[in-house]
Protein backbone atom coordinates (compact mmCIF):
# COMPACT_ATOMS: atom_id res chain seq x y z
CA UNK A 1 0.00 0.00 0.00
CA UNK A 2 1.27 3.77 -0.87
CA UNK A 3 0.62 6.08 1.84
CA UNK A 4 1.23 9.44 2.27
CA UNK A 5 2.03 11.47 5.41
CA UNK A 6 2.07 15.10 5.10
CA UNK A 7 3.72 16.74 7.68
CA UNK A 8 2.26 20.56 8.22
CA UNK A 9 2.34 20.72 12.45
CA UNK A 10 4.83 23.65 12.01
CA UNK A 11 3.95 27.05 13.05
CA UNK A 12 6.21 28.98 9.84
CA UNK A 13 8.20 30.90 12.47
CA UNK A 14 10.96 31.86 9.26
CA UNK A 15 8.52 32.73 7.28
CA UNK A 16 7.41 35.49 10.03
CA UNK A 17 3.31 35.38 8.54
CA UNK A 18 0.53 36.05 11.40
CA UNK A 19 -1.01 32.26 9.92
CA UNK A 20 1.22 29.47 9.52
CA UNK A 21 2.83 29.20 6.07
CA UNK A 22 1.34 25.74 5.08
CA UNK A 23 -2.34 27.82 4.63
CA UNK A 24 -0.59 30.61 3.04
CA UNK A 25 -1.87 31.12 -0.73
CA UNK A 26 0.08 30.74 -3.84
CA UNK A 27 -2.15 30.97 -6.88
CA UNK A 28 -4.46 31.73 -4.88
CA UNK A 29 -4.63 28.35 -3.04
CA UNK A 30 -3.29 27.21 0.31
CA UNK A 31 0.19 25.87 -0.55
CA UNK A 32 -0.79 22.90 1.83
CA UNK A 33 -3.66 22.24 -0.93
CA UNK A 34 -1.43 21.74 -3.64
CA UNK A 35 1.13 19.70 -1.90
CA UNK A 36 -2.25 17.19 -1.35
CA UNK A 37 -2.90 17.27 -4.65
CA UNK A 38 0.00 15.57 -5.95
CA UNK A 39 -0.12 13.15 -3.78
CA UNK A 40 -3.77 12.22 -3.59
CA UNK A 41 -3.03 11.26 -7.21
CA UNK A 42 -0.54 8.59 -6.20
CA UNK A 43 -1.31 7.41 -3.09
CA UNK A 44 -4.25 5.16 -1.60
CA UNK A 45 -3.95 6.54 2.05
CA UNK A 46 -2.95 10.14 3.31
CA UNK A 47 -2.45 10.91 6.78
CA UNK A 48 -1.65 14.58 7.37
CA UNK A 49 -0.36 16.00 10.03
CA UNK A 50 -1.23 19.44 11.51
CA UNK A 51 -0.85 21.38 14.98
CA UNK A 52 -4.09 20.72 17.00
CA UNK A 53 -4.41 24.22 17.37
CA UNK A 54 -5.01 24.76 13.45
CA UNK A 55 -7.69 21.89 13.47
CA UNK A 56 -10.02 24.85 13.09
CA UNK A 57 -8.57 27.15 10.87
CA UNK A 58 -8.32 24.09 9.13
CA UNK A 59 -12.24 23.39 8.74
CA UNK A 60 -12.32 26.88 7.34
CA UNK A 61 -10.02 26.44 4.66
CA UNK A 62 -11.43 23.12 3.50
CA UNK A 63 -15.00 24.94 3.64
CA UNK A 64 -13.29 27.87 1.34
CA UNK A 65 -11.96 25.94 -1.09
CA UNK A 66 -14.26 23.24 -1.06
CA UNK A 67 -12.21 20.41 -0.30
CA UNK A 68 -12.47 17.01 1.31
CA UNK A 69 -9.44 15.43 2.53
CA UNK A 70 -9.96 11.71 1.67
CA UNK A 71 -7.50 10.34 4.55
CA UNK A 72 -6.98 10.73 8.11
CA UNK A 73 -5.83 14.30 10.13
CA UNK A 74 -3.62 13.73 13.12
CA UNK A 75 -2.72 16.39 15.55
CA UNK A 76 1.03 17.45 15.35
CA UNK A 77 3.89 17.35 18.06
CA UNK A 78 6.66 20.03 19.03
CA UNK A 79 9.17 19.62 16.81
CA UNK A 80 8.83 18.13 12.82
CA UNK A 81 10.23 14.64 14.10
CA UNK A 82 7.41 14.51 16.83
CA UNK A 83 4.95 15.77 14.32
CA UNK A 84 6.49 12.50 11.79
CA UNK A 85 6.46 10.05 14.69
CA UNK A 86 2.93 10.80 15.82
CA UNK A 87 1.47 10.45 12.28
CA UNK A 88 3.55 7.10 11.97
CA UNK A 89 1.91 6.12 15.30
CA UNK A 90 -1.53 6.37 13.70
CA UNK A 91 -0.64 3.89 11.04
CA UNK A 92 0.83 1.52 13.26
CA UNK A 93 -2.00 1.84 16.14
CA UNK A 94 -5.10 1.78 13.02
CA UNK A 95 -3.11 -1.54 11.87
CA UNK A 96 -1.77 -0.79 8.24
CA UNK A 97 0.32 -3.23 7.17
CA UNK A 98 3.77 -3.62 8.19
CA UNK A 99 4.86 -4.11 4.70
CA UNK A 100 2.64 -0.65 3.46
CA UNK A 101 5.69 2.21 2.36
CA UNK A 102 5.14 5.41 3.43
CA UNK A 103 6.34 8.69 1.81
CA UNK A 104 6.68 11.55 4.68
CA UNK A 105 6.68 14.61 2.56
CA UNK A 106 7.13 18.25 4.05
CA UNK A 107 3.46 20.25 3.56
CA UNK A 108 5.25 23.00 2.47
CA UNK A 109 7.18 21.14 -0.68
CA UNK A 110 4.10 21.82 -2.96
CA UNK A 111 6.15 21.89 -6.27
CA UNK A 112 7.53 17.71 -5.87
CA UNK A 113 7.11 15.97 -9.46
CA UNK A 114 4.89 13.03 -9.13
CA UNK A 115 7.70 11.02 -10.81
CA UNK A 116 10.03 11.26 -8.36
CA UNK A 117 7.12 10.30 -5.85
CA UNK A 118 6.86 7.03 -7.99
CA UNK A 119 10.17 6.39 -7.96
CA UNK A 120 10.58 6.83 -4.72
CA UNK A 121 8.19 4.24 -3.75
CA UNK A 122 9.90 1.82 -6.41
CA UNK A 123 12.95 2.37 -4.96
CA UNK A 124 11.72 1.82 -1.34
CA UNK A 125 9.82 -1.06 -2.14
CA UNK A 126 13.34 -2.76 -3.80
CA UNK A 127 16.18 -1.12 -1.10
CA UNK A 128 13.62 -0.36 2.24
CA UNK A 129 14.25 3.47 1.71
CA UNK A 130 14.16 6.50 -1.05
CA UNK A 131 15.47 9.98 -0.20
CA UNK A 132 14.76 12.31 -3.16
CA UNK A 133 18.06 14.51 -3.72
CA UNK A 134 19.85 16.71 -5.64
CA UNK A 135 23.19 18.28 -6.75
CA UNK A 136 24.66 21.14 -5.51
CA UNK A 137 25.25 23.84 -7.82
CA UNK A 138 27.01 26.02 -5.96
CA UNK A 139 30.50 25.47 -4.23
CA UNK A 140 30.46 24.58 -0.47
CA UNK A 141 32.85 25.41 2.43
CA UNK A 142 33.24 24.27 5.47
CA UNK A 143 33.35 26.57 8.17
CA UNK A 144 36.34 26.30 10.99
CA UNK A 145 35.12 29.08 13.19
CA UNK A 146 33.71 32.52 11.90
CA UNK A 147 33.06 33.24 8.49
CA UNK A 148 36.82 34.75 8.37
CA UNK A 149 38.37 31.08 8.39
CA UNK A 150 36.98 28.12 6.35
CA UNK A 151 37.71 25.43 3.82
CA UNK A 152 36.54 24.39 0.45
CA UNK A 153 35.06 20.98 0.26
CA UNK A 154 34.30 19.09 -3.07
CA UNK A 155 31.12 19.51 -4.01
CA UNK A 156 29.99 16.14 -5.83
CA UNK A 157 30.59 14.53 -2.40
CA UNK A 158 27.21 15.85 -1.21
CA UNK A 159 23.34 15.95 -2.37
CA UNK A 160 21.04 18.54 -1.06
CA UNK A 161 18.10 16.23 0.77
CA UNK A 162 14.64 17.03 -0.14
CA UNK A 163 11.46 15.23 0.81
CA UNK A 164 10.19 12.50 -0.12
CA UNK A 165 11.63 10.05 2.05
CA UNK A 166 10.09 7.07 1.66
CA UNK A 167 10.12 3.91 3.83
CA UNK A 168 8.97 0.42 4.98
CA UNK A 169 6.12 0.98 7.38
CA UNK A 170 7.89 -1.40 9.76
CA UNK A 171 11.12 -0.30 9.48
CA UNK A 172 10.96 3.34 9.65
CA UNK A 173 8.23 2.88 12.93
CA UNK A 174 11.55 0.94 14.24
CA UNK A 175 13.49 3.50 13.86
CA UNK A 176 12.00 5.95 15.55
CA UNK A 177 10.96 3.91 18.26
CA UNK A 178 14.88 3.49 18.64
CA UNK A 179 16.20 6.70 18.24
CA UNK A 180 15.75 9.83 20.22
CA UNK A 181 14.89 13.71 18.71
CA UNK A 182 18.19 15.79 18.92
CA UNK A 183 19.16 19.13 17.07
CA UNK A 184 21.22 16.52 14.71
CA UNK A 185 17.71 15.07 13.53
CA UNK A 186 16.58 17.08 10.65
CA UNK A 187 15.20 14.72 8.52
CA UNK A 188 13.66 10.93 8.72
CA UNK A 189 16.80 9.29 6.65
CA UNK A 190 18.79 10.54 9.90
CA UNK A 191 16.53 8.43 11.91
CA UNK A 192 16.48 5.38 9.44
CA UNK A 193 19.81 5.98 9.18
CA UNK A 194 20.77 6.32 13.09
CA UNK A 195 19.07 2.81 13.72
CA UNK A 196 21.46 1.27 11.22
CA UNK A 197 19.46 0.96 8.53
CA UNK A 198 20.71 2.17 4.95
CA UNK A 199 19.98 4.91 3.14
CA UNK A 200 19.18 4.79 -0.83
CA UNK A 201 19.55 8.50 -2.29
CA UNK A 202 17.31 8.96 -5.51
CA UNK A 203 16.98 12.07 -7.72
CA UNK A 204 14.46 14.75 -6.69
CA UNK A 205 13.68 17.70 -8.21
CA UNK A 206 15.20 21.23 -8.62
CA UNK A 207 11.84 22.91 -8.56
CA UNK A 208 10.83 21.11 -5.02
CA UNK A 209 11.86 23.83 -2.90
CA UNK A 210 10.63 23.93 0.81
CA UNK A 211 8.76 27.15 1.14
CA UNK A 212 10.80 28.81 4.50
CA UNK A 213 11.49 32.30 3.81
CA UNK A 214 9.61 35.07 2.63
CA UNK A 215 11.82 35.17 -0.82
CA UNK A 216 10.46 31.50 -1.14
CA UNK A 217 7.23 32.76 -1.66
CA UNK A 218 8.23 35.03 -4.54
CA UNK A 219 9.82 31.70 -5.97
CA UNK A 220 6.64 29.59 -5.40
CA UNK A 221 4.27 32.43 -7.75
CA UNK A 222 6.57 31.32 -10.70
CA UNK A 223 6.43 27.85 -10.12
CA UNK A 224 3.00 27.16 -9.82
CA UNK A 225 2.30 28.73 -13.27
CA UNK A 226 4.92 26.77 -15.04
N1 LIG B 1 6.55 20.68 14.88
C1 LIG B 1 6.61 20.61 13.57
C2 LIG B 1 7.52 21.39 12.82
C3 LIG B 1 7.52 21.29 11.44
N2 LIG B 1 6.65 20.47 10.81
C4 LIG B 1 6.56 20.45 9.36
O1 LIG B 1 7.79 20.06 8.78
C5 LIG B 1 7.95 20.71 7.51
C6 LIG B 1 9.32 21.35 7.38
O2 LIG B 1 9.53 22.20 8.50
P1 LIG B 1 9.86 23.75 8.47
O3 LIG B 1 10.08 24.26 7.11
O4 LIG B 1 10.93 23.99 9.49
O5 LIG B 1 8.47 24.36 8.99
P2 LIG B 1 8.16 25.20 10.28
O6 LIG B 1 8.59 24.46 11.50
O7 LIG B 1 6.75 25.57 10.17
O8 LIG B 1 9.08 26.49 10.05
P3 LIG B 1 10.02 27.26 11.07
O9 LIG B 1 11.14 26.29 11.42
O10 LIG B 1 10.50 28.44 10.32
O11 LIG B 1 9.18 27.61 12.26
C7 LIG B 1 6.82 21.73 7.38
O12 LIG B 1 5.85 21.23 6.47
C8 LIG B 1 6.29 21.83 8.78
O13 LIG B 1 4.91 22.16 8.87
C9 LIG B 1 5.78 19.68 11.55
O14 LIG B 1 5.01 18.91 10.99
N3 LIG B 1 5.77 19.77 12.92
C1 LIG C 1 13.16 17.30 5.94
C2 LIG C 1 13.86 18.42 5.22
O1 LIG C 1 12.93 19.13 4.43
C3 LIG C 1 14.89 17.81 4.28
O2 LIG C 1 15.57 18.82 3.61
C4 LIG C 1 14.52 19.40 6.15
O3 LIG C 1 15.58 18.78 6.83
C5 LIG C 1 13.57 20.06 7.12
O4 LIG C 1 14.27 21.03 7.86
P1 LIG C 1 13.50 22.08 8.78
O5 LIG C 1 14.55 22.88 9.48
O6 LIG C 1 12.64 21.28 9.69
O7 LIG C 1 12.72 22.93 7.83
Amino acid sequence: MKIALIVAGGSGKRMGSSIPKQFLEIAEKPILLHTLAVFEKICEQIVLVLPQSEFEAWQNICEKHQYRLKGHLVTGGETRYQSVKNGLKFLVENKFPQESLVAIHDGVRPFVKPEVIEKSFEIAQKNGSAVASVPLKDSIRRLKNTLEQSESLPREQFRLIQTPQTFVLAKIWQAFQQVPDTSLITDDASVFEQAGFSVTLIEGNYENIKITTPEDLQWAEILVKK
